[in-house]
């Protein structure tokens, strides 16, 4: 029966994370210490602890899967896990897999995206950079090497060859629950002795069962099978002296299990779910043994091992030696089992070593090392910048920025404004004055009339500085008739309505076009929703209605694919808000900038006010020829320059507004401010 979600549970499961902050905030120091939380049952204390430390150096460390965004997207508390997660500054996973349905889960139910930076996953999230860690956790090496030397278990170890003398052993050692796959292990078991009749009498699987922890109708139903199957497979397989299947579930110590795995040929693990599972890592240690073990597998003979283990769990991937399998068939399982004993000892030993060598030096102290050096190293601005929460609930989250970047303040940008004579207005399209999410792109009749009064003010100079053709943006900007218009990204420039546009394009040449479009008609093909945007001078490639995993991984590929072959063109391939453009080189918003900076000091009018605003990457070349032009005496460096962008994120604007209403409100601001246009 599939179980419906159930709020009081949720609630409860809130109720206990709380209470478990309190505790963790009665004992830490939250400017010296780091808070390492670990495991399901607290995802969401996140959320607590930074409500009360905005700056706490906090991981997360999942011992489970995540599972894949088909299923985790039916949960109707999604977005507040991964919203508490979020608050966390390292969250960890044990598998690359889990770890992609987690960043596919923020891609698809936040829209936040991950950036690999040198090696390191980050997803931004609010001016903070939450760090993704992937590092299986190991073994505890000194404790099991502490129990192989221990004499009871070289006593059991004695025990055991002599029970099972002749004999090839099959080990499984699991917990009792509904994802151990163990009836699945038994029915393998049962497949290769009918497949492979040679293994009859001779091959015995040994499943040592730890009790239940849980309770519950799919549990009994699970422990009714594997009963049923062991008395089948035992009645069919008898011989005299020869049981196929020896059933244990009763407690096993450490030392009784070491010796276990000492004794055992092969480790079958064909559960069908679990976060890491740790046994085949324990099997490979005990088959190495440790000097000043007295028992005789202990010798200096060559070590074998050999392991199957189901593709589901999370130490697959590390155990480049053993065989995987699908537990869910039965044949394959069967005859990995039958491959795995009869493998020749050479290349057993080989596998062991492979193993025993990764096993050992990937230790469970190797891996919260490795967590901490990344906690450090996610967390090393946190004292440096500025923080606060903002959100209610699970909407909570922190707000951190560098100390100079700062939320532009409308009073003091009015004020700078009306000090100023020559003043330099530039203004990005789409997502500065137009949300990115309406779709008719027309400006409203409220930013025609402020552009407008700001043009009339003898003391400015304003461009709407864009990516988009110069026919629409001349049709929508045609009642501002001072309005300068630099259109697809400055390739074409006009001063104002009687001014001619200016092609300010270095090269004619656009060969490139017959290289470039095949390729994204092919990415446009291969991903729905999206499309190509023919302009003058570029090419742009559209996936804001594709899905959005795809559409992102899409335009990565297209980028690169782009830019390799396009390498020897004189073109630039950028990214964008759900875009990949060419344009050709040398033309950015950038130098369009620089070009205004330039005319206006040439014409004796350098400008002592400088407002240059945008959202999207293309705008940040405009920021940074701010920077020149003050460094090359085009502006002066004075209080007056406002670079601006729209969105906090990572910018090299000092300033940003939240989104295109304020940017409006503070455009309105200065519109006030501004004076009347001379009488006729
Ligand atoms: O420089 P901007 O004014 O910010 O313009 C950049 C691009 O704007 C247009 O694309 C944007 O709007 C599309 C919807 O109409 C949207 O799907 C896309 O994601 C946005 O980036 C324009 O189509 C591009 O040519 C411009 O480069």
């Amino acid at each position: 029966m599939v179980g419906r979600f159930d709020r009081s549970l949720w609630e409860a499961y809130v109720a206990a994370n709380k209470i478990f902050s309190q505790r963790v905030i009665e004992v830490i120091n939250p400017e010296d210490d780091y808070v390492w939380i670990h495991d399901y049952h607290l995802m969401v204390l996140p959320t607590f602890l930074r409500r009360r430390f905005n700056r706490l150096r906090m991981g997360f460390f999942l011992h489970s899967p995540f599972p894949s965004s088909e299923i985790y997207r039916t949960l109707p508390v999604r977005e507040e896990i991964l919203k508490a997660l979020l608050n966390s500054d390292l969250i960890g996973f044990h598998t690359f897999d889990y770890a992609r349905h987690f960043l596919s889960c923020c891609s698809r139910m936040l829209g936040l995206e991950y950036q690999s930076k040198r090696g390191y996953i980050g997803l931004e999230y609010y001016g903070r950079t939450v760090g993704i860690k992937i590092m299986p956790v190991g073994i505890h090496m000194g404790q099991i090497q502490s129990v192989l030397k221990l004499a009871d278990k070289d006593w059991r170890v004695g025990e055991l060859k002599q029970q099972f003398e002749g004999k090839t052993i099959l080990l499984g050692v699991d917990d009792m629950d509904i994802f151990k796959g163990i009836n699945l292990k038994l029915l393998a078991m049962e497949q290769l002795l009918k497949q492979h009749p040679k293994w009859q009498g001779r091959a015995i699987l040994v499943q040592i069962t730890n009790p239940a922890r849980g309770r519950g109708r799919d549990l009994e139903e699970v422990q009714a099978e594997i009963q049923e199957s062991c008395r089948r497979i035992n009645d069919t397989f008898r011989l005299p002296g020869y049981e196929p299947v020896i059933f244990i579930d009763r407690p096993v110590s450490l030392s009784e299990r070491s010796a276990y795995f000492t004794i055992a040929e092969c480790v079958v693990v064909a559960a069908v779910r679990d976060g890491m599972n740790l046994t085949p890592y324990e099997y490979i240690v005990c088959r190495q043994g440790v000097s000043g073990s007295e028992s005789s597998s202990e010798s200096s003979d060559p070590k074998k091992s050999m392991l199957v283990v189901s593709e589901f769990i999370g130490c697959s991937p590390s155990l480049s030696g053993a065989i995987r399998v699908n537990p869910w068939n039965i044949e394959a399982t069967a005859e990995a089992m039958n491959e795995a004993i009869s493998m020749a000892d050479s290349e057993k030993q080989l596998r062991h070593e492979k193993h025993y060598r990764y096993v050992s030096t990937h230790d469970v102290a190797y891996w919260s090392r490795s967590f901490y050096q990344d906690m450090e190293r996610t967390c090393k601005d946190h004292f440096r910048r500025r923080c606060w929460g903002i959100g209610l609930s699970f909407g909570f989250r922190v707000v951190a920025l560098d100390p100079n970047f700062k939320k532009l303040n409308i009073d003091q940008i009015e004020s700078a404004y009306i000090k100023s004579k020559n003043r330099a207005i530039l203004l990005d399209y789409d997502g500065t004055v137009m949300p990115q999410t309406t779709i008719n792109k027309t400006p409203t009749q409220e930013v025609i009339s402020i552009i407008n009064t700001l043009c009339s003010d003898v003391k400015n100079t304003v461009f709407v500085v864009s990516g988009r053709g110069r026919d629409s943006l001349g049709t929508w900007f045609a009642p501002c008739q001072k309005l300068g218009i630099a259109a697809e990204h400055g390739y074409f420039m006009r001063w104002s309505v009687d001014k001619d546009w200016e092609n300010c394009g270095q090269s004619n040449d656009f060969g490139w076009i017959q290289i470039a479009e095949p390729v994204m008609k092919l990415y446009t093909e291969a991903t729905d929703g999206s499309s190509i945007e023919k302009k003058e001078s570029g090419l742009v490639w559209h996936h804001r209605d594709a899905d959005p995993g795809f559409g992102a991984a899409q335009a990565k590929e297209l980028l690169d694919h782009l830019e390799s072959v396009l390498a020897n063109e004189p073109v630039a391939v950028k990214s964008g808000q759900c875009i990949v453009e060419v344009k050709p080189q040398g033309i950015s918003k950038g130098s369009v900038a620089e070009k205004i900076f330039t005319s206006m000091a040439e014409s004796g009018r350098q400008a002592d006010f400088v407002l240059c605003i945008g959202d999207d990457r293309s705008d940040e070349d405009m920021f940074e020829s701010i920077d020149n032009a003050i460094a090359s005496d085009i502006l002066t460096s004075s209080k007056s320059v406002f670079a601006c962008t729209v969105g906090q994120k990572p910018s090299k604007a000092k300033y940003y507004l939240d989104d295109t209403s304020d940017v409006i409100n503070m455009l309105q601001a200065l519109a006030e401010a501004s004076d009347p246009p001379p009488s006729p």
